[in-house]
């Protein structure tokens, strides 16, 4: 059978303030994308420290593919980039990956090839002679994405992998953690955007205050609940309870910012459990003779989640 790609039980850290983390236990299988969640200070970047084996546990134990974490049987598999990241910046973004690869104990004339096609990968390819000094902070974080891909581990540890780029650098982030995912990478995945986190992550786990609040599939924490948006022409309130009692649907008006345009249309919100049952009200709509002008599933449920979950707790930051 195989060996979890990480296990962890009753992981602790305490910084000798009360803070850090509080007895962890989770698993984490071979292939699976997992997203760390939780507000600033909940103890996600000390969990993730633990496992790398960049500070020592004071408590509990774990694993990465059944070696324990510090050692270097464990640290061969892995490749994290940090959330506070820093490269010397008088070398070249190629200098920088030579010297990880040398690190590695790889022969010079064998890494040319891979940090070329790495540096393409990450997006930097055109200025890897380029000194890291002249970089922006997206292209370091891009560098330091290059730098934990670079031995091709099987277990990647990313800390807020593209908090430092702009829309276009977070769309390939999560394009490349996509391909990532795809090749059957393990990807521990430290991250604030709940919507890449909702797309890309096979499980979540929440953590506030150094302890997990919940953890499941993303549909689960969700409660497996879709919440979709409708802008309808032609809707008369009669059709509302029609349309419920038809379809069976939990549905309302939606009074946000889009609710009565100019064109007179509505924004209807329905809640479904499967994708065919969308499908089926359009149908309805549209045999009732209203113009459907368009469909879209409400962004943010995460967010919400996160918030709910949160909410009422004590923060770790504001915590004596
Ligand atoms: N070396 C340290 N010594 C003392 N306390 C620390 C140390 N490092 C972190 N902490 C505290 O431990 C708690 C968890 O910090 P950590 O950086 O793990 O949180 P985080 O969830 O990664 O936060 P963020 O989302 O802001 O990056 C915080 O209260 C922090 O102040």
């Amino acid at each position: 059978m195989n060996k979890a790609a990480i296990e962890a039980r009753g992981l602790t850290k305490d910084y000798g303030n009360g803070r850090g983390c509080r007895s962890i236990s989770l698993t984490v299988g071979q292939g699976e994308v997992f997203g760390f969640l939780g507000p600033n200070g909940a103890g996600k970047s000390t969990f993730v420290k633990m496992l790398v084996g960049l500070i020592r546990p004071t408590g509990g134990e774990a694993a990465l593919y059944g070696h324990p974490i510090g050692s270097l049987e464990a640290r061969r598999n892995i490749g994290y980039l940090p959330e506070l990241y820093r490269y010397q910046e008088w070398l070249s973004g190629e200098e920088v990956l030579q010297l990880h690869a040398k690190l590695c104990g790889w022969k010079p004339s064998n890494t040319v090839g891979r940090i070329r096609q790495l540096l393409d990968e990450v997006g930097i390819g055109l200025r890897g002679k380029d000194r890291v000094k002249h970089y922006s902070k997206g292209m370091q974080q891009r560098l330091g994405l290059a730098c934990a891909l670079l031995s091709d581990p099987p277990l990647l540890f990313l800390d807020e992998p593209s908090s430092a780029m702009d829309p276009v650098g977070r769309k390939e982030v999560r394009e490349l953690v996509h391909r990532l995912k795809a090749a059957g990478k393990t990807i521990f995945l430290n991250s604030h955007l709940l919507e890449d986190v909702e797309v890309l992550c096979d499980r979540v786990a929440l953590l506030n205050n150094g302890t997990i609040l919940q953890s499941g599939t993303v549909s689960e924490v969700l409660q497996e609940k879709k919440l979709w948006q409708l802008r309808i022409g032609g809707f008369e309130s009669s059709m509302l309870n029609w349309l419920q009692e038809t379809t069976g649907l939990s549905l309302h008006i939606h009074c946000g910012s889009g609710a009565a345009s100019m064109d007179e249309s509505i924004w209807l919100e329905a809640e479904v459990e499967t994708e065919e049952q969308i499908g089926w009200l359009n149908h309805l709509i549209i045999e009732q003779g209203m113009t459907l002008y368009e469909v879209k599933k409400a962004g943010g449920k995460l967010d919400e989640w996160f918030v709910g979950a949160v909410a009422g707790r004590s923060h770790r930051g504001e915590r004596e």
